[in-house]
């Protein structure tokens, strides 16, 4: 039997760049599993890879059970399939991208959570989502009005800080993403 596959939930503010690096790694490291989310939003061309379905098409997923995990943000529903989760018990090592608001149910779920934060300074955010277009405006500065939650106190995280050039960024993240030395 192999060892358990470890486990990263990449969070940060909306903008930090978390789906950038994300991509990045699927380039670099072919053999991470990268969740592939289901999300009560329609599906878009460009960006995330993930599943869009209907609110109703969620709940009947949920009641039977299909998610590790799931949240609300952004007046949406974001949900883990537990069939990808469990590619941990092969041995391989999953990412997912998270929220900060769902970090605590996610480490009562998964203890040897590994946490790594995505940032960019609040000015840097705002120009690259308003860049991004794919929200309005005020959708834009209700994202921005997120930028300043927590990660609990108590979880060690690890810091990707990607406020200048995207080079720098991906070697950070895959830095963060590499097994640590002994
Ligand atoms: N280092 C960087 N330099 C310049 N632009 C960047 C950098 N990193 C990401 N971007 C751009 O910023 C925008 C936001 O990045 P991305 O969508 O990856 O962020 P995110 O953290 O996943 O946001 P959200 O939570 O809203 O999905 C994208 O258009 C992306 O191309
Ligand atoms: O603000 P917090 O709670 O950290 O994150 C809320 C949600 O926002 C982002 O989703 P999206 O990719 O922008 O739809 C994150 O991935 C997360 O699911």
């Amino acid at each position: 039997m192999s060892a358990l596959g470890r486990i990263f939930a990449v969070v940060g503010p909306s903008g930090a760049g978390k789906d950038t690096l994300i991509e990045a790694a699927r380039k670099a490291r072919p053999d991470l599993v990268i969740v592939r989310r289901v999300i009560t939003r329609p599906a878009a061309r460009g960006g995330e890879d993930f599943e869009g379905v209907t609110e109703e098409e969620f709940a009947r997923r949920r009641r039977r059970g299909e998610f590790a995990l799931d949240w609300r943000a952004h007046g949406l529903r974001y949900g883990l399939p537990e069939a990808q989760i469990a590619e941990r018990q092969a041995g391989r090592d999953v990412l997912f991208n998270g929220s900060r608001a769902a970090l605590e149910a996610a480490v009562q779920l998964f203890p040897d959570l590994r946490v790594i934060r995505v940032s960019a300074p609040s000015e840097v955010l705002r120009e690259r989502l308003m860049a991004r277009g794919r929200e309005s405006a005020a959708d834009i500065e209700a994202r921005i009005s997120r930028a300043a939650i927590e990660v609990p106190a108590a979880l060690a995280v690890m810091d990707v800080v990607n406020g200048g050039a995207l080079a720098t960024g991906i070697d950070r993240f895959l830095a963060a993403l590499q097994p640590v030395r002994a």
